[in-house]
């Protein structure tokens, strides 16, 4: 639809309802375009007339497909608002979904304000306006995907900085596509669907009709872009060699972290980007102090080597950063003093005991403060706040927060009756043979009932160590990439474990409050007392090709890697038939399918794929 601005006023069609449904009076026209009419309204019924938006579908011709396509983006537009306007501020709620006259409307909270592209008309936005725009947004996001639902439109039109307090709404639910939703069928082909989103902010796999999470990210990097430079993406050049877009010579002041953080979010390939919206947040925030926490793994004390050959340092960091983040430790309190944050030391060393959770922060009082938060954040105290604090412990605290914020999943069926804890079971080992290209199948797995992700009752350990943030890995060991920040406390259920390269124990452990996964050094899991972490497996060798046992198959489309068994797990990596991956493990979804955990030697990724699409060799 086109934009016609939220003030001006419009000459009502001759289909525009006057009184629709005997109780939403319309005002005015907000939009008219390919999908339908969106009006302004006020509802009659209610004691304060107070004002809602009406999406009226449009008169659909006589192509039946036309009309189901549309039909089905209002039910889906409607089912979705229905199931997260009620649960998050940012997001309109649904007043009603209903049909009159053989015509479908939608009437949903107005959210008075100006779009993105409104407040564009008055010149680009400054860095700071860009990244509080962008921190008040991120929690939005991450709870959408937290329910397992991509937005796929993102973008200036539909953000509404709204007029009462300046916080950024997302509107425009028509062309979400919940992820969950995606079948795989008895041939390991994913369903497709039709590709909704908007040309430029799209990203590729979204355009292929594959949105991940980090597509959402992709189109949020590019609204940024937007506002610092007022280029739509259309008018970005690209690297001819990588497809990389070239934006930063049209803001050649903006820092090299901000710079960084939006090339990493707009990056072409999905596993290249963030893969959530709370790592797009922590590297927001602090990006320098990913040095820092990579100085405090357990295993880079232990291992130095180890340590000497990672690569992780994001771009745009330098050693200086390190330096200074390291020497900088000031004790900070944020807004109201509800969080304050003690010194601690730069390198940590793994200790056995358990430390209360996030101290100075009891739980409770965290979770509760987060409006504050917020609020924090909207007068501007907090961006500044954030250059002073120190880089470790701020930055863990916001990823903390954010996390927290996420109200419980509307889906609750999805966590109800299988919503058993995962009992800890070693990570079967795959016996290879590195001296010859023979191949020996993985031994069977223990039996496993369920793969769904445990309660937070249903835990069995805690992370340990010292007070300081403790990084969470795609893989076991420190040259796999930081995907998430853990404390001290944190209640975590260990799912399997594996060695590093070094010989060292990894847990692979799922965080049921923000419902994350990733591996631990073991030294930093404390097992509770009741319950048995996963035994020690046996070593496994460092794949190489020679070793893979096995090939993606299955139609030529991109396939997901996942980070557990199941499509209720997040897309953490695309993956091609022709691929050539080493087997490490095996286990049965909810619906009893078998899933295979599979390494990619080349790129080091571990993830799972439906059995189905694997071939072993
Ligand atoms: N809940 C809302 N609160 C306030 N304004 C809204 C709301 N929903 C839509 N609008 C405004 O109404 C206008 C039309 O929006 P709508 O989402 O219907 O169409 P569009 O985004 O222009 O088109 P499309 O749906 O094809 O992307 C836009 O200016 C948008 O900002």
């Amino acid at each position: 639809m086109t934009n016609s601005g939220t003030n001006t006023p419009h000459v009502q069609t001759p289909q525009t309802p006057t009184l629709l449904n005997n109780r939403y009076r319309v005002i005015k026209v907000l939009g008219d375009g390919g999908f339908g009419t969106t009006f302004l309204a006020e509802d009659t019924q209610m004691p304060s007339r107070r004002q809602c938006v009406i999406k009226q579908l449009k008169p659909i011709d006589n192509n039946p497909q036309i009309y189901q396509l549309v039909k089905d983006r209002f039910q889906r537009e409607a089912a979705i608002l229905e199931r997260l306007g009620d649960s998050h501020d940012q997001i309109p709620m649904l007043y009603a979904f209903l049909e009159e006259a053989g015509q479908f409307y939608l009437v949903e909270e107005w959210v008075a304000g100006q779009t993105l592209t409104q407040k564009m008309q008055h010149g680009p936005l400054s860095e700071t306006e860009v990244r509080d725009i962008l921190i008040k947004l991120l929690p939005a996001i991450d709870y959408i995907h937290q329910q397992r639902i991509v937005h796929r439109d993102i973008k200036p039109d539909n953000i509404i900085l709204r007029q009462k307090d300046g916080i950024p709404s997302l509107i425009d639910f028509g062309a979400v596509k919940e992820t969950m939703s995606t079948v795989v069928n008895s041939q390991g082909q994913t369903n497709r669907s039709i590709v909704v989103g908007t040309p430029g902010y799209m990203p590729m796999e979204q355009l292929a009709g594959r949105p991940v999470y980090s597509s959402d990210l992709y189109s949020l990097g590019l609204t940024a872009i937007y506002l610092l430079t007022l280029k739509i993406p259309q008018e970005l050049e690209t690297d001819p060699q990588t497809g990389v877009l070239l934006w930063q010579h049209l803001v050649p002041n903006l820092s090299s972290e901000f710079a960084a953080t939006l090339s990493q979010a707009i990056h072409p390939q999905p596993n290249e980007r963030f893969l959530s919206a709370v790592a797009m947040m922590n590297h927001l925030v602090l990006p320098a102090t990913h040095v820092v926490d990579v100085a405090q793994d357990a295993t880079n004390a232990q291992a130095p080597e180890i340590l000497a050959n990672q690569d992780t340092t994001p771009v745009g960091v330098e050693a200086t950063d390190i330096v200074a983040h390291t020497l900088q430790q000031p004790s900070i309190s944020i807004t109201e003093a509800s969080v304050s944050v003690p010194p601690e030391p730069a390198v940590s060393e793994p200790t056995q005991a358990v430390i209360p959770q996030h101290p100075s922060v009891p739980p409770t009082v965290n979770q509760a403060r987060f409006p504050e938060w917020q609020k924090a954040i909207l007068t501007g105290g907090v961006i500044g706040i954030f250059v002073l604090v120190s880089a470790v412990l701020l930055r863990g605290q916001v990823s903390d927060l954010l996390s927290r914020n996420s109200p419980t999943p509307a889906v609750g069926t999805e966590r109800s009756t299988s919503d058993k804890a995962v009992s800890a079971s070693p990570e079967p080992s795959t016996p290879t043979n590195d001296s010859t290209s023979q191949v020996t199948r993985p031994a069977p797995p223990p039996p496993v009932e369920i793969a769904l992700p445990p309660n937070a009752d249903q835990t069995n350990a805690r992370i340990a160590g010292d007070p300081g943030s403790k990084n969470i890995r795609s893989g076991p060991g420190t040259n796999y990439a930081q995907t998430h920040i853990a404390y001290p406390g944190d209640r975590i259920t260990i799912i399997t474990s594996d060695h590093d390269q070094g010989g060292f124990l990894w847990h692979n452990v799922y965080f049921p409050k923000s419902q994350a996964q990733g591996w631990i050094a073991a030294q930093l899991v404390k097992a509770d007392q009741a319950a048995k972490p996963a035994p020690d497996p046996t070593p496994t060798p460092k794949p190489t090709p020679a070793n893979t046992n096995a090939t993606l198959v299955g139609s030529p489309e991109s396939k997901n890697i996942r980070t557990g068994p199941g499509t209720k797990f997040p897309t953490k990596h695309m993956a091609y038939p022709g691929d050539r991956v080493r087997i490490v493990g095996q286990r049965k979804d909810v619906g009893g399918y078998l899933w295979y955990e599979v390494l990619f030697p080349q790129s080091g990724v571990r993830g799972w794929i439906a059995a189905q699409l694997i071939q072993r060799d």
